[in-house]
């Protein structure tokens, strides 16, 4: 009897409670590149590294639909998601996303994020403290938005605060059964009704959508039937595109966090020297814990270094477990940039938002533009000077999505430097 005949003891609670150390303290324990166990009640193999990702990635081995448990795609997500599906359907529905990539569009939402940014830290200056996760969410909400094409809705001023806490906490309660979770699901049906009700009166014509913007593509996009969206799924595709793009507050909550432990870091990345920057970006999106791991279903019988992996078990990759992995990285828990000027960033090596090809297959689309963002923001929040007072920042493992505990507390703002300096050209200091 091997290990997934077995009835092995279902790991579903240790799972969420262990959060991001549970893959890499089994994965310690068996001593190779294998977990073997169960999830959700299903058998289970963990795998990684970058024959792992490229075993992962082929659709012909792992599959998506209905592998996703129904709480992640209730929150996080959203049902009907490109994210869910396969074959045809996934690739006429990933070429909405595909334009993303391009440097074009990365170089115009890291423009609007920008103006968003300068425009608020004046004010910031006047605050007592600002609670720099909650006021960038805020800055990434506006900036999206007006590079998307879509209007902020309801709220107070203009209606970007309360838009932006419903994006955090669609992502911030979909690992977890209790009250996150719950703000997470009504947040969704608040914002699905609304982008729906959008597409309905840009489709009417009450309601204008430049051809090329974000809003006006998701609109007119037909899938692999032929037919356009319904709705309710284009208000779907289009909060995934607005809400991962304001998760890049996670990364620069961490960026504080880098910036603050290392003060060191803080000089080289206030220069404006673009390489250092990208390296920067890639060490925080390496280093800091995001997606714990990513799951799919065994087509048919599989086979992975000897190991059986019978059709219909949970396949999991171990993002955050490859990401620390000391034959990959060396010293996987020292925070070094310039890892990455002394190599490139490999796309199978480096994993926080997926391996393989994104127009092939399930990795992120918006990569580019999360890396575009995560440069601009580093180095402006570099060119300023504040005090951080004390606080817990401790990044506790165990929640799903983590981040500093105090969302990076900050005081005496000042944008002492020439933010506007563009990378590559020294800051005045
Ligand atoms: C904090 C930044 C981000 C992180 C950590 C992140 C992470 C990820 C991960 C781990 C996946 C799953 C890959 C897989 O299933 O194999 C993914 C997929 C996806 N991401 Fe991101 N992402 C981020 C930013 C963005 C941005 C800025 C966009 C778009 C503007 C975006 C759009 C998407 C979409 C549409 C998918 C689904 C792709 C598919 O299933 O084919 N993400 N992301």
């Amino acid at each position: 009897m091997d290990a997934l005949s077995r009835p092995l003891t279902d790991r579903t609670l240790f799972a969420l409670a262990e959060g991001y150390a549970w893959l890499p303290n089994r994965m310690r324990e068996s001593g190779g590149r294998v977990v073997r166990t169960r999830l959700m009640g299903r058998p289970t193999v963990a795998l990684r590294g970058p024959d792992a990702v490229r075993f992962f990635y082929d659709e012909r081995h792992v599959r998506r639909t209905g592998a996703l448990p129904e709480p992640v795609v209730g929150t996080l997500f959203g049902h009907g998601a490109v994210h869910t599906l396969d074959g045809e359907a996934h690739r006429a529905r990933k070429e909405l996303f595909l334009p993303l990539l391009h440097g074009d569009r990365v170089a115009g939402l890291a423009e609007e994020v920008a103006r968003a940014w300068d425009e608020a830290v004046p004010e910031w200056g006047g605050r007592p403290e600002v609670v720099l996760f909650d006021e960038v969410s805020v800055v990434l909400t506006r900036g999206v938005c007006r590079w998307a094409g879509v209007p902020l809705g309801e709220g107070d001023g203009d209606g970007a605060e309360a838009l932006a806490r419903d994006l955090v906490a669609m992502i911030d309660g979909f690992a977890t059964l209790g009250p996150r979770h719950w703000r997470a699901r009504r947040a969704r049906g608040r914002q699905e009704d609304r982008l729906a009700r959008l597409v309905e009166d840009v489709r009417s014509g009450g309601v204008a959508a430049p051809e090329d913007s974000v809003l006006g593509r998701v609109c007119r996009h037909r899938d692999a039937s032929g037919e356009p969206l319904d709705a309710r799924t284009a208000a779907v595709e289009l909060l995934n595109v607005i809400r991962p793009t304001v998760a890049v507050s996670w990364f620069l909550s961490f960026t504080a966090h880098a910036l603050h432990r290392w003060p060191e870091i803080r000089e080289r990345l206030r220069t404006g020297d673009a390489a250092y920057a990208t390296a920067f970006t890639h060490e925080v999106r390496r280093f800091y814990p995001f997606a714990p791991f990513l799951g799919g279903h065994a087509v048919t019988d599989l086979t992975w270094e000897g190991e059986r992996i019978p059709a219909g078990a949970l396949v999991l990759l171990d993002v955050y477990g490859q990401n620390h992995d000391e034959k990959l990285w060396g010293d996987p828990y020292a925070f070094r940039p310039q890892r990455f000027l002394e190599r490139p960033a490999e796309s199978d090596e480096l994993i926080p938002q997926g391996g393989g090809d994104p127009r092939a297959g399930h990795r992120c689309p918006g990569e580019n533009l999360t890396i575009g963002l995560l440069e601009t923001l580093a180095v402006r929040l570099a060119r300023l000077t504040y005090a951080v007072p004390e606080q817990d920042l401790s990044i506790p493992l165990g929640r799903i999505p983590t981040r500093p505990r105090s969302g990076f507390v900050v005081t005496d703002i000042a944008d002492v430097t020439d933010a506007h300096a563009p990378a590559g050209r020294p800051a005045a200091a």
